[in-house]
């Protein structure tokens, strides 16, 4: 063979668990039969005996190798010049031999020579660089990455990607191998400059694939029950109300509703919590706070000091911690509220934004089964090009719509109005009818940045009778595959709680 018949392809390594039950000539065959079906390119094998068998059943390129436990020498691959004849006999067209600098039988220019005497291709293993400038130096045809973080030390994970950048400065034939684990990896080991990649482990090692299966199964069956079994201090912290519960497995076992004492600062909401739920100190193991505002790597800042004046960067996780004595998180209360309806609410899989129109607007947004944090979702602040006013949290919301019934000349909450407008009173139709608007429209330019699988609608005004019809019906024009798909909240005010609950429990 021609190096050029194994370029830009794959090798698959066929090694069997030595002495297991795939350590058979009749599977080590099937085991390459079906990797060059599949598309591989070429096969490496272990034994004289196995790559005669292969041979006589394939007509792809073959590296061969021998292994040997020496006890005179660490040099595992290929140790002796009779190896590799032997591999070129049993019709090996390249064969491969250690090529680290260790004590060991035979130089690498011996094999070398022998190999090139034998009309085949010498691969040299190589654990570093210099390895690879001595191979080839000695005439080797081919340097590969095989014994990276084999030669002593605790073996690693990854697959050693910088030693094949580096090794493709030296030539272009540098085969990576080892512990390449998946197609992300054997791509990588591509943009690194391979010239062909070699997988064995994760295509032939059935004990080894199962075994990384079984303890990922057993690790997150663990976290899952574990986490099932833990119960969580989650406390809302919103502009007028503080909700504090005991959440366990996504459901609240106790609770309590205290009064936000707006002016007195979160130093004196914590120690007011903190007394409040003093009783249940031996029945949580973590503490989650759901807020309003922006939360930044657990620090707390207002972003609309009307709902709650909170200081600068408040460190509420670190505070929290201290006071009660266990960790604790904290997310905005719209965002945790998000994950607590994608997990365990109107979520039916899938990417998710959560919309909440209460007071004020909040949102939040779950990307493949994770909650955005920081400033993700916070649709009450979009402004419109030209006005200094949000459409959404200045002309949308509960606060406005009550604002716009008194310049209507009526006094009335958010609540009242959609009374009225359910009536048929044409001015509380008229506001409820823009807010609708807004709202609709809101979830259809999130459509378009974010192409969810659902918005699901939650606050207080969604509890409105035909709030969330009506939106609908703004958007009943628009194309289906543009229009978002509306659903209606299921956790009610709760939503943050569970969320963050659910979140504090992830913390380890
Ligand atoms: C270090 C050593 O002895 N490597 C051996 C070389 O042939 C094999 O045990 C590996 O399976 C082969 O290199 C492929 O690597 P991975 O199985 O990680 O894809």
């Amino acid at each position: 063979m021609q190096r050029e018949d194994i370029r830009n392809g794959l090798i698959v390594s066929c090694q069997p668990v030595p002495a297991g039950p795939m350590d058979k000539a009749e599977f080590v065959t099937g085991f390459a039969k079906a990797a060059l079906d599949a598309g591989a390119r070429a096969l490496r094998i272990e034994s004289v005996a196995y790559v005669g068998a292969v041979r006589s059943a394939v007509a792809a390129p073959i590296i061969g190798i021998v292994k040997r436990d020496l006890s005179d020498s660490p040099v595992r691959i290929t140790p002796y010049v009779s190896d590799a004849e032997a591999l070129a006999d049993a019709g090996a067209d390249v064969v491969a031999f250690d090529a680290t600098d260790r004590m060991r039988p035979a130089g690498v220019e011996d094999l070398v020579r022998a190999v090139k005497a034998k009309g085949k291709l010498a691969m040299a293993d190589c654990s570093s660089l210099k390895d690879a400038e001595r191979a080839l130096a000695a005439g080797a045809d081919f340097v590969g990455t095989t014994l990276s973080g084999y030669v002593g030390g605790p073996e690693p994970v990854d697959p050693d990607i910088d030693l094949i950048a580096a090794m493709r400065k030296l030539t272009p034939y540098v085969i990576a191998e080892g512990r390449i684990r998946s197609p992300e990896q054997a791509a990588a080991a591509v943009r690194a400059g391979a010239y062909a990649v070699v997988v064995g482990s994760a295509i032939t090692r059935t004990e080894h694939v199962t075994s990384w299966f079984h303890e990922a199964l057993a690790k997150a069956y663990g976290k899952a029950e574990e986490r099932a079994a833990e119960t969580v201090l989650a406390i809302d912290i919103g502009g007028t109300k503080t909700m504090a519960a005991l959440v366990k497995g996504g459901a609240i076992i106790d609770e309590i509703l205290v009064p936000t004492a707006r002016a007195a600062g979160p130093d004196s909401w914590l120690a007011a919590i903190a007394d409040k739920t003093g009783h249940w100190r031996d029945r949580y193991v973590r503490v989650g706070f759901a807020v309003t505002g922006l939360v930044q790597d657990g620090r707390w800042s207002a972003l609309n000091p009307a709902t709650l004046g909170i200081p600068d960067d408040y460190p509420l996780a670190e505070r929290a911690t201290r006071l009660f004595g266990k960790p604790a998180i904290a997310m905005n209360d719209a965002q945790a509220a998000a994950w607590g309806e994608s997990k365990f609410g109107a979520g039916s899989g899938g990417n998710l934004v959560f919309l909440t129109i209460s007071t004020g607007i909040g949102g939040g947004i779950v990307i493949d089964g994770r909650p955005l944090s920081g400033l993700a979702g916070h649709f009450g602040l979009i402004r419109g090009p030209s006005q200094g006013r949000s459409p959404l949290e200045d002309e949308t919301s509960g606060r406005w719509i009550a604002a716009e019934a008194l310049k209507a000349g009526h006094e009335a909450n958010a609540a009242e109005v959609f009374e009225k407008a359910r009536q048929g009173e044409p001015w509380a139709r008229a506001i409820v009818s823009q807010s609708t608007l807004r709202a609709a429209t809101l979830c259809r330019d999130i459509q378009l940045m974010l192409d969810p699988d659902q918005i699901v609608i939650g606050g207080g005004i969604e509890l409105a009778a035909g709030y969330i019809d009506e939106m609908r019906d703004h958007l009943k024009d628009i194309a289906p595959r543009l229009a978002p798909h509306l659903l209606a909240a299921k956790l009610g005010s709760r939503a943050g709680i569970i969320g963050v609950a659910d979140l504090a429990g992830e913390g380890g």
